[in-house]
């Protein structure tokens, strides 16, 4: 029985490899140096899973950026606009710098051009380089990075299991650059797919792991006979006599995750492949139905650890429930995490200051290696002493998992009426309320909540955290942050200010640390995007809220001026979704609960004078299930945990709401019951085509769509941000318009941000005077 791995996280322990790429982006490293850093993780974490027994180490797991961005290179079908080219117009080979390039618009080398679109991988946090598409396009071998990896790890010693998101999910998630069926790129793409093969073998690699997620969608028939014929057309190929003297024969592990595929097993079975990973965590009830199905020569890779979640397994039960299966496939059973680990930190044995009762309950990726481990010592019965210490193990964490009640909480919820999610008055009598006491001009401006964190300030932070200056001096330079941001924005005239979020060190983790129920780690990092991460706070007992959040620094923001300073929180859906979060209770109820925190903190800004208070949901698509038959579902208990978070004020407080990394056809309607006063939603990159949905359901409240993509460098200018407000003026009522940027202008520095705003100020003047 094989301990399996479908991928491990690249970005190492102490985040070496977010440090490495952010220095070579600045020039502070040379690509070598960078490439040295990369090529060390890689050894470490090969060596680390060969430790655990896993036999097949999985390769092609690690990228610089992402590794949708990686595959696109090594397919060859990087955007023609990022790729440099000799004097006579040939294009050069592509190389690391283009990759960056593609991502972020610029790299040490090469010319500037605007970065390709990234999106959420599936229902996860992680975000992807959307491929580019166009008619008619070849593929071809462009890239060797997963083949020189290979090599690596084979010369050190090490037996591969190359990975590669499948073909079909490749193009699922791919983008057309005109209207055109992109299956027709099928035939294509599966051909290079079966040379990236034929490459392994020549290699000596056995196995290959194909990863198809959408296996898990609702497909089309279009979409199912893709896959059927892909796999047909691959296997094909792999047996053909004239490359089968090439090298070894490579047998295919077909890998599904995040979602049951049972909808789908009647073909998926039948598909000509040596075997298949089916994630039990999300769905064990696929166990059953696959495992009867499988072929005599087929392996079933059992995804049994969850690859989601931070929680330790409960090994005796996973054991039990596996026993007999076990028993009846030997060889053929696989043992696995339930998807990639790449959604995990690294391990926990860099955190100091957990609890240790709640540091017992957590397994880490490298931990969940060794769960792996000790689970096929319980199934093989192999080691008595060490059954017995797994067992007893196990019994303690159930004991301390008791404690997680806090009865107050649980009878608050308990009481909760329908009221209690409803404002008082409908929202055309609201705004009318609003607008009296707030006196904005036709098309306010405003942003979206963050400003710079300033090397500065992430410095400040660290020195207070290490406890090198006092409390009292870090609120004091906080504030003096937020004075100063106050400042910039008067001085370029915006009309709705915010804050700045100086003192968070990110929108979840933040409120994380001041809940009661959470707990918060030191190094449990997780790639969010390229060198982007998130520390995710653990949801572990029923939360609340013991003291006020955020309202002395927003009433200290506000005290500076007479304008409306808005209040700036996270929503009970996203703090959720982007937490750890405890497997004994439901989603649903842990969102209420953070609903009552959020709505105690929004009661309390009222109260303190705020008059605007935004609550941030832009995980609120993210967290859609996988298959539409569950999303109504979902969608009804989400959008109950935002209105009760914001339906404790009075109507004439005006509540804003943000999204970001969107698309909102599906849950438009979902969106407009969470009735929000103003939403604003990241747009520029799309041209305002995410207005559509608005503007086809009639949305009714106001919209702020963003005017600016803060992700380029580049400043727009005043025509450009022109051009976009007025196109949004052709699907959106002008009344009802907001004008801000889009998100995330904590990511980039004041040299930017200033006269990009004051573009955005001038552009809104022009259009007011010629609207007036
Ligand atoms: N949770 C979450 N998910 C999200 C988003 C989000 O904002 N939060 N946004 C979208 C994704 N976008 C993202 C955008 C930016 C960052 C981001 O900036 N992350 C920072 C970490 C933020 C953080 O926690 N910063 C800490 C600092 C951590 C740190 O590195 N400290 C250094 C010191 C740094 C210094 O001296 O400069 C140390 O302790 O050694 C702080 O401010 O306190 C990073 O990767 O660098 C992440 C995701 C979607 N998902
Ligand atoms: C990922 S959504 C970010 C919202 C947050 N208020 C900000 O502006 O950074
Ligand atoms: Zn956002």
């Amino acid at each position: 029985m094989k301990i399996a791995n479908l991928g491990f996280p690249r970005i190492g322990r102490q985040r070496e490899l977010k440090f490495a790429l952010e220095k070579y982006w600045r020039g502070e490293l040379t690509q070598a140096e960078l490439v040295q850093v990369a090529d060390e993780l890689k050894r470490t974490h090969w060596q680390w899973q060969a430790d655990a027994g896993v036999e097949l180490i999985p390769v092609g797991d690690f990228a610089y950026y992402d590794q949708v961005l990686t595959l696109s290179a090594t397919l060859n079908a990087l955007p023609a606009r990022h790729r440099e080219k000799d004097s006579q117009g040939n294009l050069l080979p592509i190389c690391l710098d283009t990759l960056f390039r593609v991502a972020r618009g610029r790299a040490p080398s090469g010319h500037q051009a605007c970065a390709a679109e990234m999106t959420k991988y599936f229902n996860t946090n992680y975000h992807y380089q959307v491929p580019e598409l166009y008619e008619g396009q070849q593929f071809s071998i462009g890239f060797e990075q997963i083949f020189d990896e290979v090599t690596q790890a084979q010369q050190l010693g090490h037996q591969v299991k190359p990975v590669l998101l499948g073909p079909v999910s490749y193009l699922h998630l791919s983008k057309t650059l005109s209207s055109f069926d992109k299956l027709s790129l099928l035939p294509s793409l599966v051909k290079t797919y079966a040379e990236i093969l034929q490459r392994f073998a020549a290699q000596g690699v056995t196995w290959v792991q194909l990863d198809e997620p959408v296996l898990g969608l609702d497909l089309s028939p279009q979409w199912q006979q893709a896959v059927q014929w892909s796999y047909a057309e691959l296997n094909k190929e792999l047996n053909s006599e004239q490359n089968g003297s090439k090298g070894n024969k490579i047998n295919l592990l077909l890998a599904s995750y995040y979602a049951s595929i049972a909808h789908n097993q009647a073909w998926v079975s039948e598909l000509p492949v040596a075997g298949l990973h089916i994630d039990l965590v999300t769905a064990p009830e696929q166990l059953s139905l696959f495992a009867s199905k499988l072929k005599q020569d087929q392996v079933l890779s059992l995804g049994v650890i969850n690859g989601r979640n931070v929680w330790a397994a409960d090994l005796p039960a996973i054991s039990t429930s596996l026993a007999k299966l076990v028993t009846e496939l030997e060889d053929r059973a696989w043992l696995a995490p339930s998807c990639s680990l790449l959604h995990t930190p690294v391990t926990l044995e860099t955190e100091t200051k957990l609890a240790p009762e709640l540091k017992a309950q957590l397994a880490f990726a490298k931990e969940k290696l060794q769960e792996l481990k000790d689970l096929r010592v319980l199934l093989l019965g192999e080691n008595s002493g060490r059954i017995d210490d797994l067992i007893t193990a196990n019994l303690s964490l159930r004991k301390l998992k008791a404690q997680a009640e806090d009865k107050a909480v649980t009878a608050r919820v308990a009481a909760l009426t329908k009221g209690d999610s409803e404002r008082n008055l409908a929202y055309g009598e609201r705004i009318k309320l609003q607008r009296a006491s707030l006196k904005l001009p036709l098309l306010p401006t405003t942003s979206i909540g963050s400003f710079p964190q300033t090397p500065a300030i992430r410095g400040l932070r660290s020195r207070w955290r290490k406890g090198e200056i006092t409390e009292s001096a870090y609120q004091d330079q906080i504030r003096q942050v937020t004075q100063d941001s106050i400042k910039r924005q008067l001085d370029i005239g915006i009309d709705v200010l915010v804050h700045g979020e100086a003192e968070r060190n990110d929108m979840v983790e933040y409120f994380g640390e001041q809940l009661a129920g959470f707990a918060f780690t030191e190094f449990a990092w997780v790639q969010s995007y390229g060198s982007r991460c998130v520390k995710p706070p653990l949801i572990y007992a029923d939360v609340s809220r013991p003291t006020p959040m955020t309202v002395d620094i927003t009433s200290y923001a506000q005290s500076l001026t007479s304008k409306p300073v808005k209040g700036m929180l996270t929503g009970p859906v996203t703090i959720l979704h982007w937490s750890f979060a405890r497997e004994d209770i439901s989603r649903e109820m842990i969102a209420k609960q953070i609903a009552l925190a959020i709505r105690d903190e929004v009661v309390d800004l009222e109260r303190a004078g705020i008059r605007i208070i935004q609550i941030d949901e832009p995980a609120f698509r993210e967290g859609l299930p996988i298959k539409a038959s569950d999303w109504d579902d979902y969608l009804a208990w989400a959008v109950n945990a935002f209105r009760l978070s914001a339906s404790g004020v009075k109507d004439s407080t005006q509540i804003h709401t943000h999204m970001c990394y969107s698309e909102f056809n599906e849950t438009i309607a979902a969106i407009a019951a969470m009735d929000a006063d103003v939403i604003t939603i990241e747009t520029s990159r799309s041209h305002m085509d995410l207005l559509d949905a608005f503007e086809d359901f009639h949305y009714p409240n106001d919209i702020g769509p963003g005017v600016y993509d803060i992700h380029s460098p580049n400043t727009p200018t005043e025509d450009e941000i022109v051009a976009l407000i007025n196109k949004a003026a052709t699907k959106i009522p002008v009344k009802q318009l907001w004008v801000n940027p889009d998100c995330g202008l904590k990511t980039r520095t004041w040299d930017e941000v200033e006269p990009a705003l004051k573009n955005m100020v001038a552009a809104t003047k022009t259009l007011r005077r010629s609207l007036a």
